[in-house]
């Protein structure tokens, strides 16, 4: 859980496409079912923020709830692209977080709207610093995946046990949008979601990349 010494943070700017219910065990605690295709979503440019700034609350959130995740970040234009292709365009990795509206994002499924107000609102996506592809010594799939909150860890899973492993989504993202130099692939989060409120500071980290801390206000 340690903090490595890379000093440059993920650009930001770029798109965010991100992946929902990678992870079985986190597809059923919301009680939903495990998908049989990648579930895509995208979140605007403006929902990140780097260490230093403050997740602000949605107006309106009763339920704001935690999510953390892998981020791949692109390193060359991904289109169409197979699955062994994969690692040559990525540039490399960072811890990120997807905060979501829990109470709105059921409203929404219910009502089987799209979900960008409850997880594409200021402040919504997190990053830690950029960690190039060359410095991860382990392999992409069996790194470990946490997140604490007021010290207490409350997701604690390994990137093992994701349904689509990183060069499977990469290609299947990559047949519907094009993915550009610095675009992040937020790749899911493994079961323990949970609400954090005004104060609660979160940790976060995933091995091989720096952790993050951010406070929620
Ligand atoms: C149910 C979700 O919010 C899907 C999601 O974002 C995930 O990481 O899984
Ligand atoms: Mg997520």
């Amino acid at each position: 859980m340690a903090s490595k010494g890379v000093s440059r943070f993920v650009e930001v700017g770029k798109k965010i496409v991100a992946v929902g219910r990678n992870y079985s065990e986190h597809a059923k605690e919301l009680g939903n079912a495990v998908p049989s295709e990648p579930i895509l979503f995208l979140k605007p440019t403006t929902s990140y923020i780097t260490v230093g700034r403050k997740i602000e609350l949605p107006k309106g959130a009763t339920e704001l709830h935690h999510e953390v995740e892998l981020g791949v970040v692109i390193g060359k234009k991904c289109k169409d692209i197979s699955p062994s292709a994969v690692t040559d365009h990525i540039a490399g990795y960072t811890v990120a977080l997807d905060m979501t509206d829990r109470e709105k994002q059921t409203e929404l499924k219910d009502k089987k709207l799209p979900w960008a107000v409850s997880k594409g609102f200021d402040t919504s996506c997190p990053v830690g610093e950029f960690v190039p592809k060359s410095d991860l010594t382990k392999d992409v799939q069996d790194l470990g995946i946490w997140l604490k909150v007021n010290g207490e860890l409350k997701q604690n899973g390994n990137t093992r046990d994701m349904l689509f492993p990183v060069a499977d989504l990469i290609s299947h993202i990559s047949g519907i949008f094009t993915l550009e130099p610095g675009d992040l692939v937020l790749t899911g989060t493994p079961s323990g979601v949970g609400p954090v409120t005004s104060g609660d500071v979160i940790t976060a980290g995933v091995e091989g990349c720096p952790d993050i801390e951010f406070t929620v206000q």
